[in-house]
């Protein structure tokens, strides 16, 4: 699904990533951790095609990350969603599903039982930020990408909203979709992840299958100084 080959990324004279190479299966949950500026979100725009690699080669079922064919299969949610606060949440979620060719109905029944419940009609300046970002994760993944990107999806999310995405987390896992999250604090993530992979200042420091213990045990063993 993903190869990432000898990939460096450089902003000016600054280097996010250094020669990283990375390959992820159909059906992996991999949660992607380091500390601030080590490199996660450059990642995730360089694996959604966002951006290209300033040397190497990112691709996605074997085609160029920034190609439609490898696009059109990826849900990039980023950590600050890319909203039309001039919209309401029907007019952007009709605006998203018409960008990808779907039915609205069934994509405003989702809205059940989540913080947008009832809100179809709210402008989307006007949510809160934990709603914002459940708007954000739907518009993100309503077309049903094979590949989802997650960066730092419970930022902003209170506890029954981060139990609400983990069980969408274990339905993606069970409908096999290749899934990244990045998260700073990986804590609420451990047990459904089966591979952690650090960076630090923009190198791949680990990358470890951890089908038999927790990614928790597994982060603390390879960098004790993780926020957990
Ligand atoms: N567009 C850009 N222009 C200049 N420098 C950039 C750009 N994007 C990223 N960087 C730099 O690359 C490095 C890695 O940034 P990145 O956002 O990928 O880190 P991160 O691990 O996601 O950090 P955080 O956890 O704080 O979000 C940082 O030093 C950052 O300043």
């Amino acid at each position: 699904m993903i190869d990432v080959e000898s990939v460096s990324a450089r902003f000016g004279g600054r280097t996010a990533l250094t020669e990283a190479c990375f390959a992820a299966d159909d059906g992996e949950l991999i949660c992607l951790t380091g500390h601030h500026g080590s490199g996660k979100t450059t990642l995730l725009r360089l694996l959604a095609g966002l951006a290209k690699p300033t040397t190497g080669q990112v691709r996605i079922d074997g085609h160029a990350a920034t190609d439609h064919a490898a696009r059109s299969v990826c849900g990039f949610a980023q950590e600050e969603p890319a909203l039309y606060g001039f919209l309401t949440v029907r007019e952007h979620l009709a605006y998203d599903c018409a960008l990808h060719g779907i039915r609205l109905q069934p994509i405003l029944e989702r809205l059940q039982d989540t913080l947008l419940e009832g809100r179809h009609d709210l402008l989307v300046r006007d949510l809160s930020p934990g709603m914002r970002k459940q708007l954000g994760l739907l518009a993100a993944t309503l077309h049903d990408p094979t590949l989802v990107l997650l960066d730092e999806p419970t930022k902003g999310l209170d506890a029954t909203a981060v139990s609400d995405l983990r069980t969408t987390l274990r339905g993606w896992r069970a409908q096999r979709k290749t899934v990244i999250v990045c998260t700073q604090n990986p804590a609420w993530v451990t047990d459904l992840a089966n591979r952690l992979v650090i960076l630090r200042d923009g190198h791949i420091m680990h990358d470890v299958r951890v089908a038999d213990e927790t990614v928790t045990t597994a982060l603390l063993r390879l960098d004790p100084h993780q926020q957990i």
